[in-house]
């Protein structure tokens, strides 16, 4: 079952205050408020496994078109996480991790991205605690496709994952498919290289390993 959910909602909050995120789901879907109205909606897809369990099928398109090589939009509303389906990697400590809050938690993976997190400068703190503390230069970036208006977003989760804790086999459909996606560190330094964008913290730990 597929429903596409329209935008209608033009406010973002402040870049230092957290507003919290509740994950849409088909079931709520009525009560979906995308939080980058008119440039990017959630289509919830429900799934079902073999095993009875709910599928991470739903995923993020645009709305409209994206050129090649722009910033789609920064990151805000950043906090800091654990290891988690859900969580991006911005560094090589075991903590560094943030949540997204926001609807570019269903940015998929792509053998064959079309986007990808610049999550270059360093935090200022050590560990950020606050979305304040996260860098503003943080972004989504397209990739040199660029992106038109109804396509699916996706990034290259080892771009900024070293070893997830949860390991999936890719349905990307690429020919380059790498099959089970676990982060960089299941990944050759030469498969790694063909990306056009991996962010500094795995090329770091790919370095010292
Ligand atoms: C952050 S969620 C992305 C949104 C997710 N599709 C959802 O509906 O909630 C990450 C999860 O989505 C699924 N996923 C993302 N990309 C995938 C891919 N290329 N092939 C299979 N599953 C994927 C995996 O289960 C992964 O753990």
């Amino acid at each position: 079952m597929t429903i596409a959910l329209g935008s209608d909602r033009t406010s973002t909050s402040p870049a230092d205050t957290y507003t919290p995120y509740k994950k849409p789901t088909p079931e709520l879907a009525s009560s979906y408020r995308p939080t980058h109205p008119g440039l990017l909606k959630v289509v919830l897809e429900k799934g079902q496994g073999d095993d009875g369990e709910d599928t991470y099928s739903s995923y993020l398109v645009a709305e409209q078109d994206i050129a090649p090589h722009s910033t789609i939009c920064q990151l805000r509303n950043l906090t800091s996480g654990v290891k988690a389906y859900s969580s991006v990697q911005y560094g090589s400590g075991a903590d560094d991790h943030f949540e997204l809050n926001s609807d570019l938690l269903f940015i998929n993976h792509s053998c064959e991205p079309n986007v990808f997190f610049d999550l270059t400068e360093r935090p200022a703190r050590s560990t950020p605690r606050q979305p304040a503390d996260f860098p503003s230069s943080w972004k989504l970036k397209t990739l040199s496709k660029g992106i038109k208006k109804g396509e699916t977003l996706t990034f290259f989760y080892p771009s900024t994952e070293w070893d997830m804790g949860v390991p999936f086999d890719c349905l990307c459909g690429s020919e380059k498919c790498l099959g089970k996606i676990g982060g960089a560190k299941h990944v050759s330094s030469d498969v790694l290289d063909k990306q056009e964008f991996i962010n500094q913290h795995i090329k770091d730990l790919k370095a010292q390993a």
